[in-house]
């Protein structure tokens, strides 16, 4: 089933002070497509949360609308939505062992004992979770109650599955098992999904889309490859993995951009329609996007080296760069072939401009 945003915005009113507003949430259109997996991504307060919960029900948005499967759902509360929700803390019932948990709300629904067995066996062979059928929740690891109640949500058949946080009181050994399970059940069983996060890492491996959010808005909605290799603006490549900024102006603008940086000038691809000829503008290069090395000729920088931290398959680097506040970061992914650079050592640094990306 599809979901559809349609300017959805939420406005708080401060409940000490009635004249107070917050705006958590501003102007959100988003089509999300059957079977589609979409995480709403953003720091802490930026309105992902509470964009979920107007999608369930549980939050009535201030203006907007919300449809499910093209079916206007405004007025329907959260139990007629035909979605499941899973959360942080895992919301499973203590007195009840893992099979009677998973199949509680088919029990709710009226199901014949015999077919609610059925349907709980199945998806618990499906989940990994068949040896543990007996078990009470306290007997259970942290990961394998998220599991129980993943599939506790999935045995009803929601139309839409939404995830909030559903792994931050997981270790982080677990949350990366868990986040790629996640994603496996979701694509076996295609069913349109939600979640939130704050993990940049969560949301690349789950996502077929990903709803970068700040301040309530919408910063970029695109592909993982689209958020971290064509950001639209700044806030998205900072906050998706690391990058630096590199400061440059616009000289020519054709199917290419050619940028002066410093002196030289360099053209690269362009995938960004806010440029404009005699404007700055910022290349953003990822760490391993650079190449270090000692020749002079064709270096983009030159500088020292002032942190080498070896991690067994990659060598990352800071290097200090003249009329540079920040560090540039470099990340070496084949250090035996490229060579080890200490601190102290003058480098070059090089890119090739197909690994950089241009925002204005
Ligand atoms: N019931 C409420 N009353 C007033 N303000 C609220 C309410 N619920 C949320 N907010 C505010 O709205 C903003 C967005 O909250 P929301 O929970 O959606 O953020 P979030 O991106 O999910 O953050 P987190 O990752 O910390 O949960 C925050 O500033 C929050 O304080």
């Amino acid at each position: 089933m599809s979901v559809t945003l349609v300017n959805i915005s939420k406005v708080f009113t401060d409940q000490d002070d009635k004249t107070k507003e917050f705006t958590a949430v501003s102007n959100v259109n988003i089509e999300i497509k059957e079977g589609e997996m979409v995480t709403f991504l953003g720091p802490s307060g930026c309105g992902k949360t509470t964009t979920l919960r107007i999608i369930s029900g549980f939050e009535n948005q201030t203006t907007g609308d919300v449809y499910i499967d093209g079916k206007l759902v405004n007025d329907l509360p959260a139990n007629k939505r035909d979605s499941s929700m899973v959360f942080q803390s895992y919301a499973i019932f203590p007195h009840l062992s893992v099979a009677d948990n998973i199949g509680f709300g088919l029990e709710l629904k009226g199901m014949k004992k015999a077919q609610i067995k059925v349907e709980v066996d199945k998806i618990m062979q499906t989940m990994g979770l068949s040896s543990l059928g007996n078990r009470q929740p306290s007997q259970l690891s942290g990961g394998q109650q998220q599991r129980v109640a993943l599939a506790r949500a999935i045995v009803n058949k929601p139309r839409v599955l939404l995830f909030d946080e559903p792994l931050s009181n997981l270790d982080a050994k677990l949350r990366e098992q868990m986040r790629t399970e996640i994603r496996r059940i979701q694509q076996k069983f295609g069913i349109t999904s939600i979640y939130v996060t704050h993990d940049q890492a969560e949301a690349m491996t789950v996502s077929d889309r990903i709803m970068v959010m700040d301040k309530g808005i919408i910063q970029q909605l695109g592909t993982p490859f689209e958020i971290y290799s064509r950001p639209t603006n700044h806030f998205v490549a900072d906050f998706i993995g690391r990058a630096n900024f590199i400061p440059a102006t616009v000289v020519t603008l054709d199917k290419e951009v050619t940028l002066k940086v410093g002196e030289k000038e360099c053209a690269f691809p362009s995938f960004n329609k806010d440029l404009k000829v005699g404007k700055s503008a910022t290349i953003v290069i990822r760490p391993e996007g650079l190449r270090i090395g000692k020749k002079e000729e064709g270096a983009f920088f030159r500088g020292k080296v002032t942190q080498a931290v070896y991690l067994g398959s990659t060598m990352e680097y800071e290097i200090a760069v003249p009329n540079r506040k920040e560090p540039v970061v470099a990340i070496s992914y084949n250090p035996v072939l490229e060579g080890f650079y200490k601190i102290g050592d003058t480098v070059s640094l090089t890119f090739d401009p197909i690994s950089a990306h241009v925002i204005s």
